[in-house]
């Protein structure tokens, strides 16, 4: 089975760590909520695992996968600003070598036919964060990475978001997200992983636990 496993990981800037001694798994089939608060190290957390941040110390192991295999919506924004949603459907599509039809891929994320040919940034908040999610879905990876993908979207987007990385989960494939909204995010995540005082725990388990009892350590 795909994993990303993290050895005795330290993630930072300029050699210095932010988080250290991490060891966690990243399993296939699972849905990963991210948890801390502003500034633990979430973001770089994913941009490490990602490879695009180099670690400080430790491993990262990828087996029976690549970084081909990954998506992320963490850098806000990651669409082209100036063009529509549909061309930046065809943009990413073309990137990744892949026949995607824009209008299925932007219905699929509940964005309004009546947007699809409106430039990306002129969508409100909650569209923005849909279209990201779109273009992070394009290549199908295995491993999706999802910064807040919750902020600003209605309640409607939140169920329908919940939904679609439930289904995307039960494809096989592993959803790691990173969130503040945690009444919100109840219920969604298979396991967490909560950043507190520069260290990392992983919990595989959620069953009858409360997120915010974990965020606040207790
Ligand atoms: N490019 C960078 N160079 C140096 N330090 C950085 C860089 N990016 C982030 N940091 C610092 O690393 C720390 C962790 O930032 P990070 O963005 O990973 O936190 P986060 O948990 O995602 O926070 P938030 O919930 O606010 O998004 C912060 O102190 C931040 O200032």
């Amino acid at each position: 089975m795909p994993v990303i496993s993290a050895i005795n990981l330290s993630i930072g800037y300029k050699n210095s760590p932010i988080v250290s001694d991490i060891n966690l798994q990243l399993n296939t089939g699972r849905i990963i909520c991210l948890l801390g608060a502003n500034g633990a190290g979430k973001t770089t957390l994913m941009k490490t695992l990602l490879g695009r941040i180099r670690p400080v110390s430790g491993n990262i192991t990828y087996t029976g996968t690549n970084i081909n295999e990954m998506s992320a919506a963490i850098d806000h924004p990651s669409f082209f600003p100036y063009l529509s949603g549909r061309e930046n459907v065809e943009v990413v599509s073309a990137f990744w070598g892949l026949d995607v039809d824009p209008e299925t891929a932007l219905d699929g994320v509940g964005i309004n036919r009546a947007a699809h040919g409106r430039k990306a940034k002129d969508y409100s908040t909650g569209m923005k964060e849909r279209l990201e999610l779109c273009l992070a879905l394009v290549p199908h990876p295995r491993f999706l990475f999802l910064d807040e993908p919750q902020n600003g979207l209605d309640p409607d987007g939140i169920t329908s978001l919940s939904e679609t990385l439930r289904s995307y989960r039960d494809k096989g494939n592993c959803v790691v997200i990173s969130t503040h909204l945690l009444h919100e995010i109840q219920g969604v995540p298979d396991e967490c992983i909560v950043i507190r005082h520069g260290r990392a725990a992983q919990f595989t388990d959620l069953t009858g636990v409360n997120l915010a009892d974990l965020y606040q350590g207790r």
